[in-house]
């Protein structure tokens, strides 16, 4: 236990860090790791992406290469130095879907990009993420129609969705290209960048290797898109067990000969492969309708019905709004506010609201290394151990 210490902007307009005065502007607060100062916020000055760097044994200051979306303005925020290599930023006054960013400054993900650059880097994420976001793992048998309803749904919305290029060693199909349907690779090299962390899930499919690279989520997640995987049950497991709060959906054929009929009709595979799918359809179908893992289940048996139900899971129907279904509660947080830190809870408390929220940060282990995903904030109360917040 024991708590870390905790800035608030709006205290500081100066800040004395390892005996070094700094001068901060309007919404910027300061936080020290190891040698260097970060400076975050400011007057969102483009040139700055929201951080500057004092680093105390130069005496000079760094504009670091910024990786990820910054939030949208900071007037109004808090921070927290979580294990010293990132940090927590709680914005004020903003929608608890929106309120919590980290800034990676030290996290292996970062060592890599600060030596694959040649200097400073530090990396943005969005810690609390809205059903809008949320990834969507898309499975089923080869030949149900992952691909056809994918591409349907990319081309209604292509600025809404974009698409986890995953890596594979099998040979290339006649239409498909490098980098877009797949990155076509050898077994070595995937299996040294595997070794690497470079992939946040992959698995043996049909005797190929399958997997999705961080960077190919990051990519999308980057570009402000919401990201589509196309993976088998296995990599859907995974990527439960992962930080990347997915929402899973699996596809089934309305029989098993029509299943066989599509895969032959689709004239993509030897008679040979085409076999080998289809015995491996009987066990994917058994896991992924019987396991649990899958949030929704879909029978693609007229295309446009089927899509029509993925588009109302989706909240794309036209009768939701996607916008405003989260995985938690949405509420406003005070404009005053502090932190406090019990293991991996964080406890936001204001003194203008009865309720303290609570900002978990548990899930978070176990991700993907690199970006921070996963984290879940309710108000507190909800779960008997919140009890422990009357000692805050
Ligand atoms: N685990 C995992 N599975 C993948 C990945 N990419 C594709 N797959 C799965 O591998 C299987 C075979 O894909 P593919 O060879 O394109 O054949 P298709 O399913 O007939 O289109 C499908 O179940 C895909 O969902 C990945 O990155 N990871
Ligand atoms: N509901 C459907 N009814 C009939 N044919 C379909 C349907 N959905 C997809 N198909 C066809 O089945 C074949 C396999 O679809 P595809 O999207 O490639 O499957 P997957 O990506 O799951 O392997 C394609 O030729 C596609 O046009």
């Amino acid at each position: 236990m024991g708590e870390a210490p905790v800035f608030n902007n709006n205290d500081l307009h100066a800040s004395i860090t390892n005996g070094c005065y700094l001068k901060l502007k309007e919404s910027e607060s300061a936080i020290v790791v190891g040698n260097k100062t970060y400076v975050i916020g400011g007057l969102d000055n483009p040139a700055s992406n929201g951080v500057r760097i004092f680093d105390k044994s130069t005496g000079e200051w760094v504009i670091p290469i910024v990786l990820g979306t910054k939030p949208n303005g900071f007037k109004g925020h808090s921070m927290m130095l979580l294990n010293n290599d990132r940090i927590l930023i709680i914005k004020h006054n903003s929608k608890s879907n929106d309120c919590v960013w980290f800034l990676e400054v030290d996290t292996r993900f970062v060592q890599e990009q600060k030596k694959k650059f040649g200097t400073e880097v530090v990396s943005w994420s969005k810690g609390v993420i809205g059903d809008a976001e949320r990834p969507i793992v898309i499975s089923g048998p080869s030949g149900v129609g992952k691909g056809t309803l994918i591409n349907m749904l990319m081309k209604e919305f292509p600025t809404m969705f974009g698409f986890s290029v995953s890596h594979t060693t099998r040979a290339p199909r006649e239409k498909e290209q490098n980098g877009v349907h797949y990155h076509f690779t050898n077994r070595d090299i995937m299996e040294e960048d595997i070794k690497a962390g470079k992939f946040l899930e992959f698995a043996s499919v049909h005797g190929n290797l399958y997997g999705t690279s961080i960077e190919a989520v990051e990519v999308v997640a980057d570009a402000g898109k919401r990201c589509i995987l196309d993976i088998d049950v296995q990599g859907a497991r995974s990527v439960r067990a992962s930080s990347l709060e997915a929402i899973f959906i699996f596809i089934c054929p309305p029989s098993f000969e029509e299943l066989e009929k599509r895969l032959r009709a689709r004239g993509t595979e030897s008679e040979e492969v085409i076999q080998k799918r289809l015995r491996n359809a009987k066990a994917e179908l058994e896991q992924g309708t019987s396991s649990g893992l899958f949030d929704h289940i879909l029978v693609n048996d007229d295309l446009e019905a089927c899509y029509e139900r993925l588009k109302k899971i989706l909240g794309l129907d036209g009768s939701t709004d996607a916008t405003l279904k989260t995985p938690t509660e949405v509420f406003a947080l005070p404009m005053e506010i502090s932190l406090s830190k019990i293991d991996e809870r964080i406890i936001i408390n204001s003194e203008n609201a009865d309720q303290k929220v609570v900002l978990d940060l548990s899930s978070m282990k176990g991700g993907a290394p690199g970006r921070t995903r996963g984290i879940r904030m309710y108000p507190a109360g909800l779960h008997s151990y919140d009890n422990a917040d009357e000692n805050v």
